[in-house]
């Protein structure tokens, strides 16, 4: 299988690192980057084709990864537009809606269908991550089959029964981990305030954060269940869960997701609208 990634930046890098453990050929991978230290980057650590704009062997590619920030993406889809011929098209821009991609793609009133709209996170980048997806209906089942063994090289996957939820997914998982790094720096302040040196408290937050996921992950309990086991009547976690409620914790991060999910709805109408 040919796949050819446009933009080879940090998600580019970290799908195509993964798909090469996962045993996908470098010959058969291509990217289309600007930039030409990105490029001999990509070529020198994993063997795969680079060059600076579309040409036909790029274009002659069964896959096509859009993987340009979403303020890029009309403009580095103009060269191509009207050019492809049936390619399953991969986009793992935030916001950016399929019906806009497959305008942009397409010829003048014969906008390109065979689209899957994908949501991957930086975790991504030590095969640890996990995408949200969502195939345009014209999309068959070989193409999900091709979309989800791609995500799946850099973790978990979830199909979205709506394109709607992708906005959803974006602020859950796809902004999720600077929610989570955001936590362990605040957890690294409170070790600092507590007497301990940069490298005890970034150890004792990040382990921390490390060892309740992998518990949640592994426990048939349910995270509420969890928390309440750590919680001692009386004890030190109740006092410090009492001045989170106090503080509003819960729903300020409920309501910062959902301005993440807002967020994504508006760029893709801003955007869109070209
Ligand atoms: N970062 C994240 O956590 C996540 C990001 N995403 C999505 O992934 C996409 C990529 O993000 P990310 O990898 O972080 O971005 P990067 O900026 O790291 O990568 C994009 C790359 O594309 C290059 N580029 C821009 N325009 C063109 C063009 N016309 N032709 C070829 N290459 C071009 C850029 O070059 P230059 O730098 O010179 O502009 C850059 O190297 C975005 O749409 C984002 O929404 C999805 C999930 C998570
Ligand atoms: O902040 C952003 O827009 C991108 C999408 C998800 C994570 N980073």
């Amino acid at each position: 299988m040919k796949i050819t990634f446009l933009g080879g930046g940090n998600m580019a890098t970290a799908l195509i690192g993964g798909m090469l453990e996962r045993g996908f050929a470098a010959a058969g991978l291509q990217v289309v980057e600007l930039g030409e230290a990105a490029r001999c980057a990509l070529a020198q650590r994993f063997g795969v084709r680079a060059v600076e704009s579309f040409d036909d062997a790029a274009l002659a590619c069964d896959v096509l990864v859009l993987a340009v920030k979403p303020q890029q993406m009309k403009a580095a889809l103009a060269p191509i537009a009207g050019r492809l011929c049936g390619q399953l098209v991969i986009s793992i821009a935030a916001g950016l809606r399929l019906a806009d991609l497959g305008r942009w793609l397409g010829a003048p009133g014969a906008p390109h269908a065979r689209l899957v709209r994908c949501m991957p996170n930086t975790p991504a980048l030590i095969g640890a991550g996990v995408t949200g997806l969502y195939a345009d209906p014209s999309v068959d089942a070989a193409g999900r089959e091709t979309a989800g063994r791609i995500l799946a090289a850099v973790g978990s996957t979830v199909w979205a029964d709506a394109e709607a939820q992708m906005d959803a997914v974006t602020a859950i998982s796809g902004s999720g981990p600077a929610y989570v790094f955001h936590f362990i720096e605040a957890l690294e302040s409170a070790g600092r305030s507590l007497g301990f040196d940069e490298a005890g408290a970034r150890r004792l937050a990040i382990d921390t954060v490390l060892g309740a996921a992998k518990l949640a992950a592994n426990s048939a309990d349910a995270p509420a269940v969890l928390r309440q086991k750590v919680t001692s009547k009386g004890g030190t976690t109740e006092a410090a869960l009492a001045s989170l409620a106090a503080a509003g914790w819960h729903d300020e991060l409920v309501a910062a997701v959902q301005a993440a999910e807002a967020r994504g709805r508006e760029l893709g109408a801003e955007l869109g609208k070209d």
